[in-house]
């Protein structure tokens, strides 16, 4: 189960630890059911206030279904939801509304979000996405790529955990044009974000028992820039010597992970291949419809589906699949605490899934949207 091993209550520390210099994580698992000191949710009347972020395309078929089961499962959170969109039509000012889920993030600290879309051919149209997370600094993206029981795919027995860079990088947004027709678009790498997001990677994987880190990196070419990740990776990984560790080119890579992806525990890389081998491990075990993720900084955590993509091409067809979202707001739950309410609605996906009679287009079935939360919560109601 997902939940078994990469339990995200440690997520948090992890986050902490791994900001603050010389932060070595304990070598015993680390089970921080709530969040300490520096990052406190807000709790009124016994209840978390979590911002919510539907987002566009199908953000808000998967966002209801999140909403019913949380309801039915009498989950003590309240929702802020602020719609804030992507989709720029005649004289809207998406910006206010981006201003508004970004202070609703800041007052509550912990988020749940769908995709923003960000037009390609729109110049000058910055992602609300990125944006989000430079603005608040969530600078770890976490996600988990594994099989779900029952449902078999092309490989089985793949485990593995993506921690990409979320805030430099390839997405810097730096790019002008020098003269017409020349470009230049700038990659940041800094040591410091090398770094922290290195070491947020060993104490993900220190706290969660895994066994081998990976730093996938193109340091043949980009020798600076990647050359500086992947020598500041291997700068931390000698405060970790009980963790293997190896690197990997990230064409190699890319390879590796279609044609022997078991070999592979925890990866860490910068911004761009990081999105790359997420979309890569979502194919190999059902799709982006299925893969949960979030995005872990000192202050505040994001939740979202993992591959983050947008499904405009299936918006309000009620065929979505919303495990990806539902799952993400699991590991939000016990990123809160809630373990026993994410317990009680993950099993519930995972046996609908086990089961094979309720499952959305992209599995393979012909259920909708609907069909699988009624299906999830009936699930809910036999345990
Ligand atoms: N286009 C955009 O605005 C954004 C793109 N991205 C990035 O670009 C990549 C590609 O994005 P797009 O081309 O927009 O992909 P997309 O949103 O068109 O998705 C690709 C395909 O997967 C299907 N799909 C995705 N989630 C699904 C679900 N839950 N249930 C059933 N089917 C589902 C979609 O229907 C579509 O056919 C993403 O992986 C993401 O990393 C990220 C944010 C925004
Ligand atoms: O296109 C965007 O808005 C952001 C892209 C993104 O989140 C990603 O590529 O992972």
């Amino acid at each position: 189960m997902l939940s078994s091993r990469s339990l995200t209550q440690t997520l948090f520390r992890t986050a902490k630890a791994s900001s603050s210099r010389n932060a070595v994580f304990p070598a015993t698992r680390a089970m921080a059911t709530v969040v300490s000191d520096l990052f406190k949710p807000t709790k009124y009347g016994g209840k978390y206030t979590v911002t919510l972020i539907p987002g566009d395309g199908i953000g808000a078929e998967v966002t209801e279904s999140v909403k019913t089961i949380f309801k039915s499962g009498n989950v003590p959170v309240e929702w802020e939801q602020v719609d804030v969109t992507g989709v720029v039509t005649g004289n809207s000012h998406p910006e206010e509304l981006f201003r508004e889920s970004v202070n609703s993030l800041r007052r509550n600290k912990v988020g749940l979000k769908g995709i923003l879309y960000t037009p390609v051919e729109r110049s000058g149209h910055q992602s609300f996405n990125v944006a989000l997370r430079q603005e608040l600094d969530i600078y770890a993206s976490v996600v988990l790529i594994k099989n779900m029981p029952g449902y078999v795919t092309r490989h089985s027995n793949v485990d593995m955990c993506i921690i990409r860079e979320n805030t430099e990088g390839e997405y810097s947004g730096l790019e002008h044009q020098s003269v017409p027709g020349v470009v230049e678009s700038l990659k940041i790498v800094t040591r410091m974000k090398s770094e922290r997001i290195s070491k947020f990677a060993f104490s993900f994987a220190t706290a969660n028992q895994r066994k081998k880190v990976t730093c996938i990196h193109k340091a043949n070419i980009m020798k600076l820039a990647d050359g500086l990740f992947r020598s500041t990776f291997h700068e931390v990984a000698k405060a970790y010597p009980r963790l293997e560790v190896n690197d990997l080119i990230v064409d190699n890579a890319s390879m590796q992970a279609v044609s022997r992806p078991q070999q592979f525990d925890v990866l860490v890389m910068p911004n761009l291949y990081g999105s790359i081998l997420s979309n890569i491990g979502a194919a190999l075990v059902g799709g982006p419809g299925i893969i949960p993720g979030c995005n872990m900084g000192r202050e505040y955590a994001v939740f979202e589906p993992g591959c983050r993509h947008v499904g405009l091409d299936i918006q309000g067809r009620d065929q979505a699949n919303p495990t990806a979202l539902i799952l993400s707001a699991t590991m939000m739950l016990r990123h809160l605490g809630l373990d026993d309410h994410a317990t009680r609605i993950s099993q519930a996906v995972y046996d609908v899934v086990a089961d094979g009679k309720v499952r959305t287009k992209d599995m393979g079935g012909n259920s909708t949207t609907h069909d699988f939360t009624n299906a999830v919560l009936k699930q809910m109601e036999r345990q």
